[in-house]
């Protein structure tokens, strides 16, 4: 078995950026609504979400989906930084992912005004968690996905035929569960604490999830957006 090829630790590989708040001083948090999505790897965040921006209206903002993206832009700086932590299931700095989050929802406001956030696969760890909420906006809750890990193992291989992911592999499922387990649950059981958390079993069909996940949000005050 392979290990890191890169210090993953030398703090040469973080090109640390002053995070700059999304709304300036002054201006009211609450006109931005966002809800983390989480769960462990497969657990089926991103299948759900997909449901929830058609019948909800949210802009969806995948973590995993925007560092991918950076990875391969022409000219990134932490294009093999990131490489290297997603074949590995480690946490990419919180400083990028943060600041390319930031960026998105800028984005997406500046475009249609949308401010209804799904943030998908983050915040996976505690300094994520903190700083996300104290400098961009505080999430409404978290949404997350219950799964126990044969599930998720199964649907991931299931996925990895044809997802032509480097991290959808024996290997490197092994090592997400463990970082799953050892850095993003504590963040999940911190705003469980908070009593900020929707738990949703997600061992069923797509649809029987979806279900659940409805009503929750309608016991939120979250109903259909009208078409
Ligand atoms: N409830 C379900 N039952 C069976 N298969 C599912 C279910 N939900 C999602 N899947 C399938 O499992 C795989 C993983 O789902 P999805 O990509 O939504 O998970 P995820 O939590 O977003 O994963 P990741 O964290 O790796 O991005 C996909 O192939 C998807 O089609
Ligand atoms: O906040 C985050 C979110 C994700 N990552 C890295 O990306 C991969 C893939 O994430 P998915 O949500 O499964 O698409 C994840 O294993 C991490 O390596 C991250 O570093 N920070």
């Amino acid at each position: 078995m392979s290990g890191p090829t890169v210090n993953l630790d030398n703090p040469a590989l973080v090109a640390p950026k002053r995070l700059k708040p999304l709304f300036a001083p002054g201006t009211d948090k609450d006109q931005a609504l966002v809800i983390f999505v989480l769960g462990g790897p497969g657990a089926g965040k991103g299948t759900q979400c997909a449901n929830l921006v058609r019948d909800y209206g949210f802009k969806h903002l995948s973590a995993g989906d925007l560092l991918r993206e950076e990875q391969q832009r022409p000219g990134s700086e932490f294009g093999e930084m990131i490489k290297t932590y997603i074949k590995e299931g480690k946490i990419v700095p919180m400083e990028v992912t943060i600041q390319l989050l930031e960026n998105a929802m800028k984005a997406t406001i500046e475009e249609n005004g949308n401010r209804k956030f799904l943030i998908d696969g983050f915040p996976r760890k505690m300094d994520q968690a903190i700083k996300f909420e104290e400098v961009v906006v505080p999430s409404k809750f978290t949404l997350f996905f219950d799964c126990p890990e044969e599930t998720m193992r199964a649907r991931l291989l299931n996925r990895g035929l044809t997802s032509g992911r480097s991290d959808d592999n024996e290997e490197s499922i092994k090592k997400r569960f463990v970082t799953f387990v050892e850095t993003s649950m504590p963040v999940v059981n911190m705003f469980n604490n908070e009593g900020r958390v929707i738990k949703v079993d997600a061992t069923k069909t797509p649809e029987e999830v979806y279900e659940v996940v409805v009503k929750e949000f309608a016991s939120k005050g979250l109903e259909f957006m009208q078409k």
